[in-house]
């Protein structure tokens, strides 16, 4: 056995209490096997003055768009989309992709997140970018549907069907797939009905947006009588191990309905802000039973990966939501974005006991934002910033050390995603 040591910090434990304890990882199965004073490890990881945490899930993404971030802003979702983004991500290329991602990755580990679930095109090349950063993923291609051909449609389906098949358990098991329909409304009827079940078959979970703004629940509201969540219960897309993104126009019987069926939500907060989408009804739905994982979405409605600011949000909105002060607390955050995101991805994370995967971020406390320390689980909620995190774990191997990322050339990465941006735009803008 191989090991790393977490040495000198205070360990942050699944009931939220915190002690001073070390944390010792076999780099063989990437599983702790200790958390204790006695622990002697091959190498040592120095967490003195720091807070060792389950690593953030980023339960909800589209890494690549890091190269969008900011070409875009101040518009709804659906205008958004269709006069800005989908035009330019017509003339997306694989590299184009790959760069993208490997910046976002470099995002993401610096500030913490361990985990995601990625929802985009190029999913291979995206894929194997994410892992060769260090991270853990749940990916799938995302399917539309709308303004194309019969046979173009399929085709994307099929494309999001074999990827998920192929690439599942793939670079030993940091790559998880879902079928991964953009939404209820961009993807056909007929095609959900044909390919949910090949899905169901291959044993592959789903994860589409739904629910995200008005201006998508009235159109399946009127055209089919029931709403939206009764609809893709009715295709049978509300299967315990899958998970929806946004969800934030749910009523009582769409609450329950997922609770039920044993569903989560990726809540997206940032992104529901900025696109003025509304605000999800996360205490109601922590009431419910359901799981709540927390998303940044992709940067280009953020505009960044750091999901402490999405604790934040998320704690912020859920007691403007609920008109209570109380609703959405600090624990009930922390928890959202760890072992939350952890049970809507199916990674085995999330926590830090012996047996759970060695997916861990250390926060760096010696910083005045964070003086004095009265209550850590409260500092994670509201106080801590992604460039507080001084090192990073996956599987139990040091990715981020010194918030120094050891797994890519950090400026050959943002050199090579500014050129891929710049010539991305410069294609799409003259095309239109
Ligand atoms: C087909 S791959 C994913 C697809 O989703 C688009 N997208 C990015 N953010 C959102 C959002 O908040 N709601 C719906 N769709 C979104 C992205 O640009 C890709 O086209
Ligand atoms: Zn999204």
């Amino acid at each position: 056995m191989s090991t790393l040591q977490i040495a000198d910090g205070a360990v942050l434990a699944a009931d939220m209490s915190v002690r001073s304890a070390d944390v010792l990882a076999d780099r063989e199965t990437g599983r702790i096997v200790e958390v204790g004073d006695t622990a002697r490890g091959d190498e040592i990881l120095d967490a003195d003055s720091g807070l060792v945490i389950p690593g953030l899930v980023n339960a909800h993404c589209h890494v690549a768009m890091t190269l969008l971030r900011g070409y875009a802003d101040d518009k709804p979702l659906d205008a958004w989309l269709r006069e800005d983004i989908w035009p330019t991500e017509t003339e997306l290329e694989t590299d184009d992709i790959v760069a993208g991602t490997r910046l976002g990755a470099v995002e993401l580990l610096k500030n913490g997140v361990t985990a995601l679930g990625d929802m985009y095109f190029e999913v291979p090349e995206s894929a194997a970018a994410l892992a060769e950063a260090g991270l853990r993923a749940r990916v799938g291609h995302g399917i539309v549907t709308v303004g194309k051909e019969e046979v173009t449609a399929r085709a994307d389906f099929e494309t999001g069907l074999d990827v998920a098949r192929e690439l599942d358990g793939a670079f030993d098991g940091r790559i998880a797939t879902a079928l991964m329909p953009h939404s209820l409304t961009t993807a056909a009827a007929d095609l959900l009905a044909e390919y949910v079940p090949r899905a169901r078959e291959a044993g592959i979970p789903l994860h589409y947006h739904a629910n995200e703004t008005r201006d998508e629940v009235e159109p399946i509201v009127e055209e089919r009588g029931v709403r939206p969540l009764e609809y893709a219960d009715e295709l049978g897309m509300l299967e315990e191990g899958d998970f929806i993104a946004h969800g934030v126009h749910t009523d009582r019987t769409e609450i329950e309905l997922l609770a039920e069926r044993g569903v989560g939500v990726a809540h997206c907060p940032a992104s529901n802000m900025k696109l003025a989408s509304g605000i999800a009804p996360v205490q109601e739905l922590l009431d419910a039973g359901v799981t709540v994982g927390i998303g940044t979405d992709g940067a280009a409605s953020n505009n960044d990966l750091d999901a402490f600011d999405e604790l934040r949000d998320a704690a912020m909105v859920g007691k403007l939501k609920a008109d209570d002060a109380s609703a959405v607390s600090a624990p009930e955050v922390v928890r959202a974005a760890t072992a939350g995101g952890a049970d809507l991805l199916g990674f085995d994370s999330g926590r830090i006991e012996p047996g759970a995967l060695a997916d861990l971020a250390v926060i760096d406390l010696e910083a005045a934002h964070l003086t004095p320390a009265h209550d850590l689980v409260s500092h994670l909620a509201y106080a801590v910033r992604g460039s507080d995190v001084r090192h990073t774990v996956v599987d139990g191997d040091v990715i981020v050390r010194d918030r120094e990322i050891l797994t890519l050339d950090e400026a050959a990465v943002r050199r090579e995603a500014e050129r891929h941006a710049e010539s991305l735009i410069a294609r799409a803008e003259s095309n239109r």
